[in-house]
């Protein structure tokens, strides 16, 4: 009798420890579930709170599964998709770079008033997102997010991690590293008011810190931030002015309306007989440069097509270790393009005639098929597409650039040109053609442009980048003249 009662003891104690555990499973993949909602993977993915829950779900979430399934006999495998920690950190950039671009509150990410239709993030997610930008030393940010953290915490906060308090004593701490010690101080003094916090000691030296630091400040207003300064500070603001004309009202296209545009057919070059009889739709956007839109210049078979050859590389990229021929848990970051070579498929190849019978220009020197996909906060800052270093001034540069879009982005996504004051929407089976240096050879500086942040949707261009060599006839070398129209 008395062995049995210490294994019954012992069934029992396993019995309770299988049930909380299988309890715990139950709750993750309760909360994966609803997090993952109903719509089309498409549609969910393209708001970049899903984004981050995804990635953050790879971090937090399957790791405690794994943890969980520690012992049973067949655990499902999936350690290879588990994600470090590094991705959480480049998430919560991306979100805080959209915040700085649109000029959206972190608040308004986490209640869903960001994007239209926006899932909601929690107060966990908030602090997290926080919690990272601190260990990156993001003070500016780390302040914004903790704001928001502590704005959508439940109270009483007695049974939840990080409580209200721990969430003051970052925000304070972010908040005097941005600079603001009147705000820090203020904060501080309400934690040891609450008098709640596991560390007092420590609170109270933290209060005596920002005291003795305080005195020159004094008329600092309360909840000023200063935005850390970028290394080019006017072009970062036209840049970001420029994108936000992409956030909302999608009509408005430029802030600079001196040309006179128009819209044409274009009836192709001399004996493209295909052109006339089917000329193409074409919006002068800018004239000097001349920057034109094509539209309706890829099909939607063709669209799909070069996606799937872009993802399919872009996937190998990532995945395939080509020394061990494994597939290996990739620590770099994951690259945003794939090359496309007219041997790949007779649709690249017949995407790369049709792109020379319209410029005129010969291919023979261009670059492949650059195909892009921009993921969470995806950007390119602001740049020209021709080399400017010295070697390469004299050596064959990129005379100009066929830019394809190969999906509507719903909200940003753009491209901008900061010098013309342009915002060209990212219209799917459109295409955007400029040269990017004038008839003399030189560098058109009027040509910097941007790739602004995706907002919500999924973005997907690719570029053709014609070079100098072999269009010496087709585009002729002059010294006073500008290019104003295709074939100049
Ligand atoms: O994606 C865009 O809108 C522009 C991309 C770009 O400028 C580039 O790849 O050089
Ligand atoms: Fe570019």
């Amino acid at each position: 009798m008395e062995e049995e009662e210490i294994l019954i003891e012992e069934i029992s104690d396993y019995l309770s420890s299988e049930i909380h555990r299988l309890d715990k499973l139950k709750t993750v993949i309760s909360t994966i579930q609803s997090e993952r909602g109903s719509s089309s993977y498409q549609d969910h993915l393209s708001h970049p709170v899903n984004q981050y829950r995804l990635i953050r779900r790879f971090t937090k979430e399957w790791v405690d599964i794994n943890r969980l399934l520690e012992n049973p006999e067949n655990p499902p495998e999936f350690e290879e998709l588990l994600l470090n920690h590094d991705e959480i950190t480049g998430a919560a950039q991306a979100l805080s770079r959209l915040s700085d671009v649109y000029q959206i509150e972190p608040i308004h990410f986490a209640t869903g008033n960001a994007t239209r239709n926006a899932p909601q993030l929690s107060f966990e997610d908030s602090f997290k997102i926080g919690n990272a930008l601190y260990n990156k030393q993001e003070y500016y940010h780390c302040t914004k997010w903790m704001r928001a953290a502590r704005a959508l915490i439940p109270q009483p906060d007695n049974t939840v991690f990080p409580k209200y308090s721990d969430l003051l004593d970052y925000e304070a701490f972010c908040s005097s590293h941005s600079g603001n010690t009147p705000r820090a101080l203020a904060l501080t003094e309400e934690i040891l008011k609450r008098n709640d916090h596991s560390e007092p000691e420590r609170i109270e030296s933290n209060w005596r810190y920002y005291q003795s630091k305080i005195s020159d400040f004094d008329s600092f207003p309360n909840d000023y931030l200063e935005r850390p300064s970028h290394y080019n500070p006017e072009e970062r603001q036209r840049y970001e002015e420029l994108c936000q004309l992409g956030y909302d009202n999608e009509n408005i296209l430029r802030d600079n309306n001196d040309d006179e545009l128009s819209c044409y057919f274009f009836k192709g070059h001399e004996n493209d007989f295909f052109s006339r009889l089917g000329p193409w739709k074409v919006e002068e956007i800018a004239k000097k440069p001349y920057v034109v839109r094509f539209y309706e210049i890829l099909y939607e078979d063709e669209i799909d097509a070069l996606e799937r050859l872009g993802e399919e590389k872009l996937a190998r990229a990532t995945v395939f270790d080509p020394a061990t021929h494994k597939l290996v848990n990739a620590d770099y970051r994951v690259s945003k393009s794939a090359w496309l070579k007219d041997e790949d498929s007779k649709i690249v190849a017949t995407y790369n005639r049709r792109i020379s019978r319209l410029t005129g220009l010969d291919l023979e020197y261009a670059e492949q098929l650059q195909m892009s996909n921009y993921g969470i906060g995806g950007q390119y800052e602001p740049h020209f597409d021709y080399s400017r270093r010295e070697w390469d001034i004299y050596n064959n540069r990129r005379i100009a650039t066929w830019l394809s879009y190969l999906t509507t982005v719903e909200q940003g996504g753009g491209t901008v040109f900061t010098e013309l004051g342009l915002h060209i929407r990212s219209i799917k089976g459109s295409a955007v053609f400029w040269y990017n240096l004038l008839p003399n050879g030189s560098g058109d500086e009027r040509t910097r442009h941007a790739a602004c942040p995706v907002l919500r949707g999924n973005k997907w261009v690719s570029n053709k980048w014609i070079h100098e060599f072999g269009n010496e006839w087709n585009r002729r070398c002059r010294l006073d003249e500008e290019a104003d129209n295709l074939f100049l």
